[in-house]
C-alpha cells in the first residue's frame, strides 16, 4: 500500500516516532511496556520503544510471536537493543504504562485470551493505531463474548494519516481514549486507497448557499410539510427547524387538522386545502413527510407527493407505514432512521453499521441518514460520511424532527441530498453543542442560524475564500 516514493519502512519509522512523541507529550517519564505483535502495528512497537529509550525512559518489550524474518517489522524490532521480558500479566501489571502494539489494521480475528488478559493487567493503556481487539474498520470490537468481559479501555490511542471509522464509531470510540492522528507522509493517493468514500463530517466537504443581497423567500427554498391531526407537535418541530436553519418560506398541510397549527408561530403557512391543489405550485417542490403522521396520514399524502415528482424526506411515521414493505419507500430522496426503524425495514445491521447503511442507501436509492451517537449518510452511490459532530444533548424527544426540518431546508436551498444530509446533521449537532445542559427540544432552533453561518464560513476558510 505505500507508495514507490516512501517506502512502508519510512512509514512505519514515523509512526513509532510519533508514538514515542505523544507518549512523551503526554506523561511523565515512567516504566514503559511495549507490547509488539508479529505484524507491522508491532514494528511500529519496536520503533517507538526505541525512541522511548533513546530520551532515557525506562522501556521493556514484550513480543507475543516474532515478526516473520525479512520484514520490514522484524527489521525494526533488530534495531530496538533494549530489554525484553516474558509476553506475560506480570509484566504488564508491573510498568506504570502498556504500549499496545499487538495488532492494528490487520486484526481479523477475536484475539486470545492469553493477549485480552495481558493488556487488561495493565494499569494504563496507549493504543498504536488501534486498540488490539477493534475493528478499524467498522468499531464493532472483536473479543468473545463482549457482555461479559470487562473490555480494557485505553487513554490514548495515537493512529496514523486519518482516523479509521473503528476510531469514530460506538462501541470501539467509547474506549480508543483520546485520538491523536500522526501526519506521517503517507501519499495521498495511497490515503484514498486505504479509505475509499468514507469521511468524517465538516463544513468544507459540502457547500450550504450564503444568504444572497437579493434573495427572496423562494431562492431560499420552500419546505412543506405534511402535517397530522393526532400529534401536530412533532410536525411543528419539524417546521420550527426548516425555519430556524434559513428556508425562505415554510408551510403546513394539515387538511382537516389545520386548526392544530394556526395556533402558535405566525411566521408559519398553514393549508387547508386538499393535496393535490397544493402540489399545483411547483415551487413547493421539497417535501418532509411523517412526523408526527399516522399510517392512514402517511398513505394519504406520501403516494401523490412522489407520483407528482416531489424531493421527499421521510421520517418517523413515514417509516413506520414501511414497516414490512420497504419499496412502498422507493422514490423518496432521504429517509432518516434511528436503529429501530433502520431494523425494521433493512434487519438487524450487525456490527458493520456504516456498511449496513451503505447497503440500504444502494438498495432504496436513497440517502439513509442512520441516527445515533454517532450518525450515518449514506449515499445509494457508495458515500458514507460519519457524522460526530453531536452531542448527548440531542439525545432529547423530538430531536429528530428538528433534524428533519433541517435537512428539508438544505434539500429546499438546492443542495444534493447526500450533501443536505451531512450539512443538516451537522448543523444540527452544533446547535446540540451550543445549547447548553440539558436543553428542551425547541432551544435548538436558537442556535441553527447561527449554526449554518459558522458551517459557511469554514466552508470559505477551507477553500481559502477569506
Ligand atoms: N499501511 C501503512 O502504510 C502503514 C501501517 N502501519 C502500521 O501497520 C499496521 C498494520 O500492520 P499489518 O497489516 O502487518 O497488520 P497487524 O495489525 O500488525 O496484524 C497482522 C498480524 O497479526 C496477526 N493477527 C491478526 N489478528 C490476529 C489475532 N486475532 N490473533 C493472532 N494473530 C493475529 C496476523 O497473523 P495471520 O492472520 O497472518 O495469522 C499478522 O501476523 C497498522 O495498524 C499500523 O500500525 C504504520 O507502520 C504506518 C504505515
Ligand atoms: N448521545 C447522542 N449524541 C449525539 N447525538 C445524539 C445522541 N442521541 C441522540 N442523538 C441525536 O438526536 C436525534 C434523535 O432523533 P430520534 O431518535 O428520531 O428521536 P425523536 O424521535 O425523539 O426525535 C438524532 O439526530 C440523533 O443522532
Ligand atoms: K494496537
Amino acid at each position: 500500500m505505500a507508495s514507490h516514493s516512501i517506502g512502508i519502512e519510512a512509514l512505519m519509522e514515523r509512526a513509532g516516532w510519533a508514538v514515542a512523541q505523544a507518549v512523551k507529550t503526554r506523561f511523565a517519564p515512567c516504566r514503559v511496556l511495549v507490547l509488539c505483535g508479529p505484524g507491522n502495528n508491532g514494528g511500529d512497537g519496536y520503533v517507538a520503544a526505541r525512541y522511548l529509550e533513546r530520551a532515557g525512559w525506562p522501556v521493556q518489550v514484550a513480543a507475543l510471536a516474532a515478526p516473520r524474518a525479512g520484514t520490514i517489522a522484524a527489521k525494526a524490532a533488530a534495531r530496538f537493543h533494549g530489554r525484553h521480558v516474558v509476553f506475560d500479566q506480570e509484566s504488564a501489571a508491573r510498568a506504570d504504562l502498556v504500549i499496545d502494539a499487538v495488532f492494528g489494521a490487520g486484526l481479523d480475528r477475536a484475539p486470545s485470551d492469553e493477549v485480552m488478559t495481558v493488556l487488561a493487567s495493565a494499569k494504563k493503556r496507549v493504543a498504536v493505531d488501534l486498540p488490539s481487539f477493534v475493528n478499524g474498520r467498522t468499531g464493532a470490537l472483536l473479543v468473545e463474548d463482549s457482555a461479559s468481559r470487562d473490555v480494557p479501555d485505553y487513554l490514548m490511542s495515537v493512529t496514523f494519516v486519518r482516523p479509521k471509522p473503528g476510531h469514530v464509531l460506538y462501541p470501539a470510540r467509547s474506549i480508543c481514549g483520546e485520538v491523536i492522528c500522526a501526519d506521517i507522509g503517507m501519499p495521498e493517493d495511497c490515503v484514498a486507497h486505504a479509505a475509499p468514500d468514507m469521511w468524517l463530517n465538516h463544513p468544507a466537504l459540502w457547500a450550504i448557499p450564503a444568504m444572497s443581497p437579493d434573495d427572496h423567500k423562494y431562492s431560499r427554498g420552500v419546505v412543506s410539510l405534511c402535517g397530522g391531526a393526532v400529534m401536530p407537535g412533532a410536525t411543528r418541530l419539524a417546521a420550527a427547524g426548516a425555519r430556524a436553519s434559513g428556508a425562505g418560506l415554510v408551510r403546513i398541510s394539515a387538511g382537516k387538522a389545520a386548526q392544530a397549527y394556526r395556533l402558535g408561530a405566525p411566521g408559519l403557512v398553514v393549508d387547508d386545502a386538499p393535496l393535490p391543489a397544493l402540489l399545483e405550485d411547483e415551487r413547493r417542490e421539497v417535501w418532509l413527510c411523517g412526523p408526527g403522521l399516522t399510517p392512514e396520514e402517511v398513505e394519504a399524502a406520501l403516494p401523490s407527493l412522489l407520483r407528482a415528482g416531489r424531493i421527499v424526506l421521510a421520517d418517523a411515521g413515514a417509516l413506520g407505514w414501511a414497516d414490512g414493505v420497504t419499496e412502498k419507500l422507493r422514490g423518496v430522496s432521504v429517509i432518516t432512521p434511528h436503529i429501530g426503524e433502520f431494523t425494521k425495514l433493512f434487519g438487524a445491521p450487525g456490527s458493520d453499521l456504516a456498511g449496513a447503511a451503505r447497503a440500504a442507501a444502494e438498495k432504496l436509492d436513497c440517502v439513509v441518514l442512520l441516527k445515533g451517537a454517532v450518525s450515518i449518510i449514506a449515499a445509494p452511490d457508495g458515500r458514507v460520511m460519519l457524522n460526530d459532530h453531536a452531542s448527548p444533548a440531542l439525545a432529547t424527544a423530538g430531536s429528530g424532527d428538528t433534524l428533519a426540518g433541517v435537512i428539508a431546508t438544505m434539500l429546499a436551498a438546492g443542495m444534493p441530498a447526500w450533501e443536505a444530509s451531512c450539512a443538516g446533521a451537522w448543523l444540527h449537532g452544533e446547535a446540540g453543542m451550543k445549547a447548553g445542559n440539558w436543553p428542551v427540544v425547541e432551544a435548538l432552533d436558537t442556535h441553527l442560524g447561527d449554526a449554518r453561518a459558522l458551517a459557511i464560513a469554514l466552508h470559505a476558510a477551507a477553500h481559502g475564500q477569506v
